[in-house]
């Protein structure tokens, strides 16, 4: 079957998210295509120090060590990986073993080659952090045809990886900046990860306590900071490349605190279980946390993977045991939130709010019920570019739209002490800097109201 010819970007209809407007962006792919994705796989770290990195999860975050690619006699010469799960969340932390230029007698293949200068490539570009968001697919080759014929950019064609557990289809792609999108569908694979990871069966201490364990289910979502502008372009590649649909939650995502601003687009997959917020800065009277990331990561990248658990009281209580630090609220949230719970309707509360309010987890209602989450005060690398979410959901499938202000001052408390609360410098920089608070907001319902009254 050939690639369906490529299709130019005004096919896709870009309408803001409004509840009269049920479909956001609409992308043409066909319906069993757009079926064929699965869930997250696995995220990939490029990291310095892969070891390191899984030491950290395994003992700080609860996850176990799952398997391993070392380096042996005529594998793995270039790169190194670590694998570590807990629940159905799965990260790989891949590690460059030796420098990325060719030299006489070093066995090592072509293909182990450019994987070696990719990782190491993007590590010298952006430092350690999420390189490739993997999805489990049905249809691999399909949906890469698909993707290449509407613009995106192909990394790896469709390959199978073979080894003595079965087979496994595999093909890549570029999304925002340097991150890509592997698409792996499993053909009749049974082993640990994928074809060539070895098992790993150490448990670090800690984590043999059965006592202790941070209970994860999967990867809730996955979230992309732009630069200025960039939102729409990244959603419609989603939409048209990928088959995704924007994703209607009621968190108003045009957020001005005092200080920073953003703006976020949820773009999801037909089933929604994979969520993929865009999110770019807006203008506010400081560096918006989102402009903030884009610098430090020199682009685009992946800026938080929120972690879904059942039972968030334990998890957190478990990982502030082992030393895992996390946001701040001010006690005044606490005396709000028991005023917000006197009028909130929905299914009961199962919290007790006293540990809710230890803890320092943010609670956000809505019709449908309510949510808790919070986040890692420190970053995955010594940069101040990606973290971690925790979250529990109890019906509300929002992303803590009620919590924005609460959380985006604390992470401009953290943002202040790294200096870096300087007003911004994007386009819109010339704009006064006493601009009143909420006027992007206004800007933005000027557009919304600009792009109806164009269809
Ligand atoms: O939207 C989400 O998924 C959130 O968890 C809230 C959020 C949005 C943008 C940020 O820079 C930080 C947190
Ligand atoms: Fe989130």
């Amino acid at each position: 079957m050939s690639a369906p010819a490529p299709i130019p970007p005004a096919d896709i209809t870009y309408m803001p998210g409004t509840t009269s407007n049920p479909f956001g962006y609409v992308a043409p792919m066909p319906k069993h295509l757009r079926e064929s994705y699965l869930n997250f796989f696995s995220a990939r770290f490029a990291c310095a120090n892969a070891k390191a990195m899984a030491h950290y999860h395994e003992s700080m975050m609860g996850f176990r060590a799952l398997a391993r690619r070392e380096m042996e006699k005529d594998r793995n010469r270039g790169l190194c990986a670590e694998v570590v799960q807990n629940g159905k969340i799965t990260l790989e932390f891949v590690a460059p073993v030796m420098p990325a230029h060719r030299e006489e007698g070093l066995k090592i293949s072509d293909e182990e080659y450019e994987d070696l200068e990719s990782v190491s490539l993007f590590l010298q570009r952006h430092g350690e952090g999420v390189m490739d968001v993997v999805f489990e697919v049905k249809k691999c080759k399909e949906l890469y045809d698909w993707a290449i014929a509407h613009g995106a950019h192909s990394v790896a064609e469709p390959a199978l990886r073979t080894d003595v557990y079965g087979s496994v289809l595999a093909a890549t792609i570029r999304t925002y900046g340097d991150v890509l999108h592997t698409l792996v569908e499993r053909i009749d694979y049974s082993g640990c990860y994928l074809p060539w990871y070895k098992p790993v069966e150490t448990v670090v201490p800690i984590n043999s306590d059965l006592s202790h364990t941070v209970p994860f289910v999967k990867i809730d979502h996955c979230v992309g900071n732009q630069d200025w502008n960039q939102m729409e372009g990244v959603c419609k590649f989603y939409a048209r490349a990928l088959g995704f649909h924007q994703y209607f939650t009621d968190d108003d995502y045009n957020v001005t605190t005092e200080y920073s601003a953003l703006e976020t687009t949820v773009m999801a997959s037909e089933n929604e279980k994979i969520k993929m917020p865009i999110t770019m800065p807006a203008i506010g009277k400081r560096m918006s946390q989102v402009e903030e990331f884009v610098r430090y990561n020199n682009g685009p990248g992946v800026q938080h993977l929120a972690l879904l658990t059942e039972d968030i009281v334990a998890a957190v209580t478990e990982m502030r045991r082992r030393g895992v630090q996390f946001i701040e609220v001010s006690p005044q949230y606490y005396v709000d939130l028991r005023d917000r719970v006197r009028d909130y309707h929905g299914p009961p509360i199962m919290e007790n709010l006293d540990d809710i309010e230890a803890l320092n987890l943010l609670v956000d209602f809505n019709k449908d019920g309510y949510l808790l989450q919070t986040f890692v005060k420190d970053h995955i690398s010594s940069r101040p570019t990606a973290f971690y979410e925790i979250i529990q959901r109890r019906g509300a499938q929002g992303f803590g739209g009620g919590n924005f202000r609460a959380l985006f001052e604390s992470i401009e408390r953290e943002q202040a002490r790294r200096g870096n609360l300087h007003p911004h410098s994007g386009p819109q920089s010339q704009y006064p800097e006493e601009e009143k608070e909420g006027e992007n907001r206004g800007r933005r319902r000027e557009r919304t109201a600009h792009a109806a009254k164009q269809d």
